[in-house]
């Protein structure tokens, strides 16, 4: 299996979450090349779960890899970049739907003693795939539930090879944010005949900023980030809408909760100062990462021995993956790995180093035929 020609026939048709259906279809051609003896296919929406039964399994380990792609425009001027205007692989999940595959090409020609289940699950990014994968796991399909289940994040920071992880909480609770403010536009020259949107938005925007610095114990981390404004149509026009769109971050839930009542005081506030109507809505909300400490040492100290990795017992992150659903309810564990990019997760310009495919679907191999 060519792991490099297949990452990059997938980094260029990135698709939105549950719109994954030509990296559905050519997964599912990939899968049909393998030997299929001990490989069973099913599909749940965009995803696939693929079971490859083992000779002599006294238990069940999951592999997840994640499918879509972010609505962000390529500029890595690569000859197989997106062909989606507007949508890249900016996350690196082709190159976990490329580990994965690579994990099942080692798996489906040399049947292994335990049962492996590898999940390609749509839509981690928006709006979120593993709570209703999971969900629907537990009552229509529990024989395709794991014991213990692992994946893998692409580190831009680290050089290939390196494993990072830890026990316990490696990624936040996050939750998107969309404040929507409408109020009164009007003339430019006429401003006491409105109630300017910008200025308002603003307002949120400043007062938002209090919650970190003012509401939240400073030994309880949390991140609050709007990272998109609009408002108003034209310079000579006082707007009459405007919207904002972030995320939040924190360390626990509680914080979570806590964060979210002031955001909305702070808005039922502004509703009434400015005398206009804002709303807010949180979208889609992922639970902690939170490893289970003994499979994250058991991850370390086989990256420490194992040829081609290194350890790093690395600090937890304010990144978000809704593989913590899983591990809220399943054993296991996330693993940051290398993948030596000078640009970060998210950025246009985002291009790990190849050379992790084959280094992580070997190790990925060993690891899981090791437990
Ligand atoms: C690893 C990573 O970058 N994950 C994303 C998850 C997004 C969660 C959600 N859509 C949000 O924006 O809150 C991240 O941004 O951390």
């Amino acid at each position: 299996m060519d792991l490099i020609a297949i990452r990059q026939a997938l980094h260029s048709i990135p698709e939105a979450g549950f719109a994954e259906v030509k990296t559905q279809r050519y997964l599912l051609e990939c899968i049909a090349e393998l030997p299929q003896q001990w490989l069973t296919v099913t599909t749940w929406r965009t995803g696939i779960i693929v079971r490859v039964t083992g000779y002599g399994a006294i238990k069940t380990i999951g592999w997840r890899a994640d499918m879509d792609g972010l609505p962000i425009r390529e500029q890595t001027g690569v000859t197989y970049a997106s062909t989606h205007d507007g949508f890249m692989h900016a996350c690196g999940h082709d190159c976990h739907m490329t580990i994965a595959l690579g994990l099942l090409a080692r798996v489906a020609n040399e049947q292994p003693k335990n049962n492996i289940i590898v999940y390609f699950q749509p839509a981690e990014e928006n709006p979120g795939g593993a709570e209703p994968m999971l969900a629907w796991l537990k009552t229509e399909r529990p024989d395709l539930l794991p014991d213990v289940m692992f994946a893998a994040h692409v580190a831009p920071q680290y050089p290939v090879g390196t494993i990072a992880t830890k026990p316990g909480l490696l990624f936040a609770n996050t939750s998107e944010l969309y404040i929507d403010i409408t109020s009164v536009g009007g003339h430019a020259a006429f401003p006491h005949e409105t109630k300017d949107a910008s200025v308002i938005a603003a307002n949120v925007l400043l007062q938002l900023q209090t919650i970190v610095s003012r509401n939240i114990d400073p030994l309880h981390s949390a991140v609050v980030t709007i990272g998109k404004m609009t408002s108003g149509t034209v310079q000579n026009v006082i707007s009459g809408a405007a919207r904002l769109e972030g995320t939040i971050r924190t360390t626990t839930p509680q914080t979570m909760e806590a964060v979210k009542r002031r955001i909305e005081a702070i808005c039922t506030g502004i509703a009434a100062s400015f005398e206009c109507t804002v709303d807010v809505d949180y979208g889609s909300s992922y639970y902690e990462v939170n490893n289970t400490p003994h499979y994250a040492e058991a991850l370390l100290a086989f990256a420490e021995q194992f040829d081609g990795t290194t350890a790093y017992a690395c600090p937890a992150a304010m990144t978000g993956e809704d593989f913590g659903y899983f591990l809220k309810d399943i054993p296991g564990a996330l693993f940051w790995t290398g993948a030596n990019t000078a640009y970060g997760l998210h950025h246009e310009k985002m291009l790990p180093d190849e050379a992790l495919l084959h280094v992580n679907a070997d190790f990925v191999h060993a690891f899981l035929t090791s437990l």
